[in-house]
């Protein structure tokens, strides 16, 4: 099968984006479809697979396979760049437009200069907070918030939040020094999390600003995570480390992303989100 994709990326986290306006994938093929595309070797190389779709609750809807097939419920950097896509291929014309994704419907706005989005702005929606919810096991409480946390020989305190997808936060004196590769696929497979879990690491260097390191579930170590950046700034409220709606910097690998929780309730995240290349998969029979 020959199938036409867009590679995009928001600060590096990158996706083979796929518009099921113009084209049809068998619910059965698409986790396979998403492992296969993501493979350095064999594939295209990339984090996952993002299909752009219709949807009847928003103006677009968005679906997001990490790189093992897995189906995540949010992407905050595929939400910026859905936005782009939706916006410079027509599929929306208005500046202001809703998103639906797996967890929730998500506001986006495009800041558009000779027609081609420069920034994209989401409101990404409360987050969940409620340990069950989360999931996380244990007894439910309304938070979890430097909880410690034992792995192997390691001491650490975790934060649970959900921004549709869960994220364990833990924050670190140096963001140099963390064991991302050891602790990442364990914490991301720990029995404490049923669902699995993404990992970040935290470097609080002001009170505007935050370094930041993630493994992600079903992806491994990518240089950025919106949800995971939003999910950071909201652990870091939580342990009184930054102030609720202010803009907050997050250095991500692959650049910066603003975000702000703001007194309503809603985390706000503003950040690129770029095109790589197009072109066509041509998909072997056997996956
Ligand atoms: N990179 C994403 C999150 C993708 C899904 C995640 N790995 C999960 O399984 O929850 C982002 O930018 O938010």
């Amino acid at each position: 099968m020959e199938i036409p994709f867009t590679k995009m990326h928001g600060l590096g986290n990158n996706y083979i984006y796929i518009d099921l306006f113009k084209f049809t994938i068998a619910e059965e093929q698409l986790s396979g479809l998403a492992k296969s595309v993501s493979d350095v070797y064999t594939g295209i190389g990339s984090d996952g697979m993002i299909l752009i779709q219709p949807s009847d609750a928003a103006d677009v809807g968005m679906r997001i396979f990490n790189k093992d097939g897995s189906e995540g419920q949010s992407c905050g950097n595929g939400l910026r760049c859905v936005a782009k896509y939706a916006y410079e291929n027509g599929i929306i014309q208005r500046e202001k437009f809703q998103i639906e994704t797996r967890a929730n419907t998500v506001k986006a706005e495009v800041n558009v200069e000779a027609g081609l989005v420069q920034e994209v702005t989401i409101n990404m929606g409360e987050p969940i907070l409620r340990r069950q919810a989360i999931p996380m096991m244990g007894e439910d409480a309304p938070q979890v918030v430097a909880e410690p946390f034992t792995v192997g020989d390691e001491k650490l305190d975790v934060t649970a939040v959900s921004m549709g997808n869960p994220h364990a936060v833990f924050f670190v004196n140096s963001i140099d020094t963390t064991p991302l590769y050891e602790l990442g696929p364990v914490i991301e497979k720990d029995q404490r999390f049923p669902d699995g879990v993404n990992v970040e690491f935290i470097e609080v260097i002001s009170p505007r600003e935050l370094n930041f390191q993630v493994w992600e579930r079903g992806s491994g170590v990518t240089q950025a995570c919106g949800t995971g950046a939003c999910a950071s700034v909201v652990a870091a409220v939580l342990n009184g480390s930054v102030q609720r709606n202010e803009d907050i910097t997050v250095h991500l690998a692959g650049g910066d992303l603003i975000i702000k929780w703001d007194d309503k309730g809603s985390v706000w995240m503003t950040g690129g989100a770029d095109v790589i290349a197009t072109g066509t998969y041509f998909l072997a029979d056997n996956i």
